[in-house]
């Protein structure tokens, strides 16, 4: 596994929000919006753009997020995984829970595994892939071994391509810091290990009855390397925090894919790429999902400022830190577990 166990953070079960005609206290939020008149808008990164590899740099260092298109991963198979993702969830609740996630793991059916860290409950659910989904598939489908293998195979190939993007995108920032791939080959994933890399989250933010009072998924830095992120193309709900403006919407883009830059990144990059602080609302008309493939390198490589290759000349600001040890800061630091490790 390339990633720690989640028993830093407690289990807690979703509701059956299909049920719900109103927003009950223990989701009531209260939020600070967003303006969804600004003009501001995340880059969208052509890879087939000879200036591809500048354009990516000046989106790591203003944004730490960006839509990228011509990525090469076809339209049918994103089609097919978001049927996929909106069938599991479209299962009758009971048997979404069958597939619940133990407390010591982290793949399953669940609520958002930082729910705990927080007063309020988040309307949404999930389901977490980190090794094979074949058991937890079984128990959502348990007399239909053609809909198991099918959404296995679909998700098995989609993780695949995420993963060949990632590797593509991960060069392209690096090179543009001056790092080559010998620099920064041990962080890698390592394609001979039995599961190299992060985990694929499914998410779903069921149709909520008052979305200004309700939260999709609370504020947020991933902790990978990079996470790629297809949004269903719904009513906006994901937005990002820039400083000297605020939140700041996501809106869908056709056949784009999002990337999003995590904390270990901006560790290794030391500060010169930002993880970007992000959220998704909801909303009364549509069933929004979106699915997360998180890229990291392998669990116990220690990761620590690229500051003696390149061009990041400076005094290292953070400490060197696994991912797996990260995770466990994060879970108790939240969205300043970056603060704890700088030097
Ligand atoms: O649903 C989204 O747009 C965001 C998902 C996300 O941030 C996550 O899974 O970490
Ligand atoms: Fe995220």
């Amino acid at each position: 596994m390339s990633i720690t166990s989640d028993s830093e953070y407690q289990c807690i079960a979703p509701i059956d929000f299909i049920s719900m005609t109103k927003v009950p206290e223990s989701h009531t939020w209260v939020l600070n919006p967003c303006d969804e008149n600004l003009l501001e808008s995340i880059p969208t990164i052509d890879l087939l753009d000879p200036n591809a590899i500048s354009l990516i740099r000046h989106a790591c260092e203003k944004w730490g997020i960006f839509h990228v298109i011509n990525h090469g991963v076809s339209s049918q198979l994103l089609d097919e995984v978001e049927l996929q993702t909106r069938g599991l969830f479209s299962l009758p609740f009971d048997q979404k829970l069958q597939a619940f996630r133990s407390a010591n793991s982290i793949s399953g059916y669940g609520t958002c595994r930082r729910s705990c860290l927080h007063p309020k409950r988040m309307w949404s659910e999930g389901f977490t892939i980190v090794e094979s989904p074949k058991q937890d598939v079984h128990k959502l489908w348990p007399h239909d071994h053609h809909q198991r293998n099918h959404f296995c195979d679909v998700m098995v190939m989609y993780r695949n391509e995420m993963n060949k993007l990632a590797e593509t995108l991960l060069d392209l920032m690096f090179g543009s810091l001056g790092l080559t791939q010998e620099d920064t080959k041990q962080v890698k994933p390592k394609t001979g290990l039995k599961n190299p890399y992060g985990p694929l989250q499914l998410n779903s933010y069921p149709i909520c009855p008052d979305p200004t009072k309700a939260m999709g998924l609370a504020a947020h830095t991933d902790t990978s390397l990079l996470t790629l992120l297809y949004q269903s193309n719904t009513p906006t709900s994901l937005q990002i925090f820039k400083e000297g403006i605020g939140w700041v919407p996501v809106h869908p883009l056709n056949g784009a894919l999002i990337v999003n830059l995590g904390d270990l990144m901006q560790i290794l990059s030391n500060g010169r790429f930002k993880s970007v602080l992000h959220r998704a609302v909801v909303n009364n008309t549509h069933h929004r999902i979106s699915v997360a493939n998180f890229y990291g390198p392998p669990n116990d490589v220690k990761l620590s400022p690229l500051i003696q290759l390149g061009n990041l000349d400076h005094l290292p600001l953070y400490r060197s830190v696994t991912w797996k040890e990260y995770l466990k800061i994060k879970a108790k630091h939240n969205t300043k577990a970056l603060e704890f490790i700088k030097n």
